[in-house]
């Protein structure tokens, strides 16, 4: 059965949290343990509405902290679809902390690879991606050589 294609915006995820005491570290910032969690989630948020599938992280092969964050900010996770091979997706997750006034400033960029999954847990297709702006193709581009580099250190095992 062929799979019905989507849109970016019909899987774009936004997630939003105050940092309370739980989400800092021994340096008054922000954990970045809890970050990639977070980040984590919302990759499988958007992987899950795009692929209407069960999904799991097959890698995080680009995660910069750009900026620390503290105590009683508000941060904003985006979460948007890049690329899409046969059974994988690729996602990119950018953080920021949002000022009063409205202000972001980004904190973190990544990117995961997220596999969708059948019944017996084993990868299988996902529906294909509709570019509909100049941003939705330049990503993809940009997607298709991270895709051919991972591919390139998967065969030297690094
Ligand atoms: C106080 C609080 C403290 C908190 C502090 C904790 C910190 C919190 C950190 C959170 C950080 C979150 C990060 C953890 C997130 C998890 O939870 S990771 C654990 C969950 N993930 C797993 O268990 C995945 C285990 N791996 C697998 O099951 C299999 O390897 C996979 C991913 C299903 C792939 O299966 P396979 O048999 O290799 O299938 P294969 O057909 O070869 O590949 C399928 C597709 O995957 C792609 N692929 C496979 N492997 C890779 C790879 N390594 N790279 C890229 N693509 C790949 C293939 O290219 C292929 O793509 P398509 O060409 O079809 O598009």
């Amino acid at each position: 059965m062929e799979l019905q294609a989507k849109t970016v915006a019909q899987s774009r995820t936004e997630q939003i949290q105050i940092l309370m005491p739980e989400h800092i570290n021994g340096y008054s910032r922000l954990f970045g343990g809890k970050l990639m969690e977070w980040i984590d989630v919302v990759a499988g948020v958007v992987a899950r509405r795009h692929s209407g599938r069960e999904v799991t992280t097959a890698a995080i092969d680009n995660l910069q902290f750009k900026a620390a964050a503290h105590i009683n900010s508000t941060v904003v996770l985006i979460g948007r679809i890049t690329y899409v091979g046969r059974t994988s997706m690729e996602v990119r997750v950018d953080a920021f902390v949002e000022e009063l006034d409205g202000r972001r400033q980004m904190i973190n960029r990544a990117y995961l690879v997220m596999v969708a999954l059948d019944e017996h847990e084993q990868p299988t297709p996902v529906p294909p991606l509709i570019l509909e702006s100049e941003e939705d193709r330049t990503e993809w581009e940009a997607g298709v050589r991270r895709r051919n580099l991972r591919r390139e250190r998967r065969a030297e095992n690094y």
